[in-house]
């Protein structure tokens, strides 16, 4: 075991929000209960409906912070045959966790991602995610998220925990290619999502 390993909590290391975190504040602008939430960037690999080799992910304001979402696995996103791949069943997990940083208003981007893969997932399968912020200490964001299988009610069959850390827009500006950032400053609805963001732009 390594000196750092053994120097943080045990079991969920930088997860576990500090005793002086606060409870998540629901921002009195989020999309009512039951709103689609919509696309943060019309190329994300989660959510865009732009990009063709994403996950197509829909994710839906629910009550205080928290979302739900579903997702359908196709043949494209196949790790075993016929089973999802991890890495795209934690990509589900991710993005339904940043989707609560809307109701929050936040902007945020994931640090730490913690995943339990506790069954395998079919191709055709659809996962309904779930995901709530549990507390906010200063910058950081802990949230929690589960998928399960064939029904809001069914099987569970991932889980994760999760540390967003806020950000402002310059995370995006100084480090994206610089192709893809003049294309998203020159797109009006991706700058209005961007403005929605921005309490002091
Ligand atoms: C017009 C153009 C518009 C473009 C933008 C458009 C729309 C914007 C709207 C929404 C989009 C938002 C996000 C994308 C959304 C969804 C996708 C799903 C989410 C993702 O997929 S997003 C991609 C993956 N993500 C990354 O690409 C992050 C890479 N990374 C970094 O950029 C830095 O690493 C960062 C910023 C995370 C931290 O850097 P930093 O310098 O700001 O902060 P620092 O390091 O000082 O840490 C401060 C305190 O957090 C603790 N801390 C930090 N990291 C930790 C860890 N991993 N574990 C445990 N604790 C951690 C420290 O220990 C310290 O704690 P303490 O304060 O107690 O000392």
């Amino acid at each position: 075991m390594s000196g750092a390993t053994a120097s943080e909590s045990p079991g969920r290391p930088g997860l576990k929000p500090p005793p002086d975190a606060a409870l998540p504040v629901r921002h009195p602008g989020a999309p009512a209960p039951g709103e689609l939430l919509g696309a943060h960037y019309d190329q994300c690999f989660g959510c865009g409906e732009g990009q063709p080799h994403g996950l197509h992910l829909e994710s839906r304001a629910g009550d205080g912070v928290s979302v739900t979402a579903e997702f359908t696995v196709q043949t494209a996103h196949q790790g075993a045959p016929g089973l999802a791949h991890g890495g795209v069943l934690a990509s589900a997990l991710d993005e339904t966790l940043g989707s609560l940083n809307w109701l929050l208003q936040v902007i945020a981007v994931t640090g730490r991602l913690e995943t339990d893969f506790v069954r395998p997932v079919p191709v055709g399968t659809t996962l309904y995610l779930r995901a709530h912020c549990r507390a906010v200490a200063g910058r950081k964001i802990y949230s929690t998220a589960e998928g399960r299988i064939g029904a809001p009610d069914g099987p569970v069959a991932v889980r994760a925990e999760a540390l967003f850390l806020e950000v402002k827009l310059n995370h995006f500006t100084d480090n994206g290619r610089p192709e893809e950032i003049q294309a998203a400053m020159s797109d009006p609805d991706q700058v209005k999502v961007a403005r929605a963001f921005e309490v002091n732009p």
